[in-house]
């Protein structure tokens, strides 16, 4: 990759105050994201991937959650390189929704239920590329057609709940495109809705992005998803990134025992109906992703390890490079 980073993540550390204590849910995260280059970020449930996407976007819960070491270097728009670790509130702000835009699981999140959708996506483009109602308003319209909105005229002048959860998606999808950002953040957009749906949303995320050049960062606890959608894989265990890489390269050659097991536990097509029928269970990963105020010593991932060796539980293993840029926080990654 050779153009600079659009994101630029240097050892961040994000923590939670909780009774007393600061615990810390991501933990020396470093991560790129290039010029329309497309990252995944990938883990089990509490492994710290929305909490990432929330200290970029500064949009931690107050006074509980802070960004407590690390920078988080951001080139927008005007070509302008700013840590977004060091702004104040007003600035983050004016930087959500222009430079960098957000699409969430659950699209009511975004909408507001009381204005139409056509007032919601030229809102920003009022407020942000100052353009007149009449224009905002026609851009809204031309957005809508341009996320595969069928009678964009009609639907913009609708109200959220008139529309179904695939088109309400890919409204706030045309809200979060509707300022040009550099960076989108779409956090597990597609799993509140039906499959089909979801195939769709993918194609015109992957669409969209290609043709407006924008870098994205996209948060799902699907392995398959990683697969249709992403350039680079970062996968995170336990408020770590325990693996990255190319996809292509992390799912042909896994170097971390955790990604190991993911992808044993991803079915194959028509494998997961094959063993369903024969009564097998698909293998999964025994045991849980262990408690953040309680991490063991060492490896967070040994008492699940199937590798694990008694070195493991020393140190924290630092990211190890195992060639072609890919990375794994395992002491034993050659043998895995
Ligand atoms: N507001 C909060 N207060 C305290 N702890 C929090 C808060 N938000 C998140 N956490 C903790 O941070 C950790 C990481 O959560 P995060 O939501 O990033 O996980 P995730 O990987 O996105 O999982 P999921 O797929 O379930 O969203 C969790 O252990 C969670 O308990």
């Amino acid at each position: 990759m050779t153009a600079a980073p659009v994101l630029d993540i240097r050892n961040m550390q994000t923590v939670f105050r909780i009774g007393g204590r600061d615990i810390a849910a991501v933990t020396d995260l470093t991560l790129t994201v290039a010029p329309g280059e497309t990252v995944a970020l990938v883990g089990e449930s509490g492994s710290g991937k929305s909490v990432t996407s929330l200290s970029i976007l500064g949009l931690l819960p107050k006074k509980v959650g802070r960004l407590a070491q690390g920078s988080v270097a951001f080139r927008g728009k005007s070509g302008e390189t700013r840590d977004l670790a060091k702004l104040d509130a007003e600035a983050l702000r004016r930087v959500r929704g222009n430079d960098i835009a957000m699409v969430f699981q659950e699209p009511m999140t975004s909408l507001n239920p009381v204005y139409t959708v056509g007032e919601q996506i030229a809102e920003p483009i009022r407020i942000h590329l100052g353009r007149s109602h009449r224009e905002a308003a026609a851009d809204a319209v031309s957005l809508l057609a341009d996320v595969g909105i069928p009678d964009p005229e009609r639907r913009a002048r609708q109200y959220p709940h008139e529309l179904s959860g695939g088109m309400r998606q890919r409204a706030t999808i045309a809200m979060a495109l509707a300022c040009n950002p550099s960076l989108l953040i779409a956090d597990e957009p597609t799993t509140a809705l039906d499959v089909t749906i979801q195939a769709q949303i993918l194609d015109l995320l992957a669409r969209l992005q290609r043709e407006r050049g924008m870098a994205m960062l996209f948060v799902t606890h699907n392995l398959g998803v990683v697969a249709e959608i992403a350039d680079r894989v970062a996968v995170m265990y336990a408020g770590r990134i325990v693996e990255t890489g190319r996809v292509a390269d992390v799912f042909a050659h896994p170097r971390h025992p955790y990604t190991k097991g993911l992808l044993r536990s991803v079915p194959r097509l028509g494998e997961a109906s094959a063993l369903k029928a024969a009564g097998t269970p698909l293998p999964t990963i025994a045991g849980a992703v262990p408690s953040l105020s309680n991490l063991p010593t060492g490896c967070s991932f040994a008492p699940r390890c199937p590798y694990a060796i008694p070195a493991c539980s020393a140190a924290v293993p630092p990211l190890a490079e195992t060639g072609d840029g890919q990375l794994s926080r395992c002491i034993r990654w050659q043998e895995i």
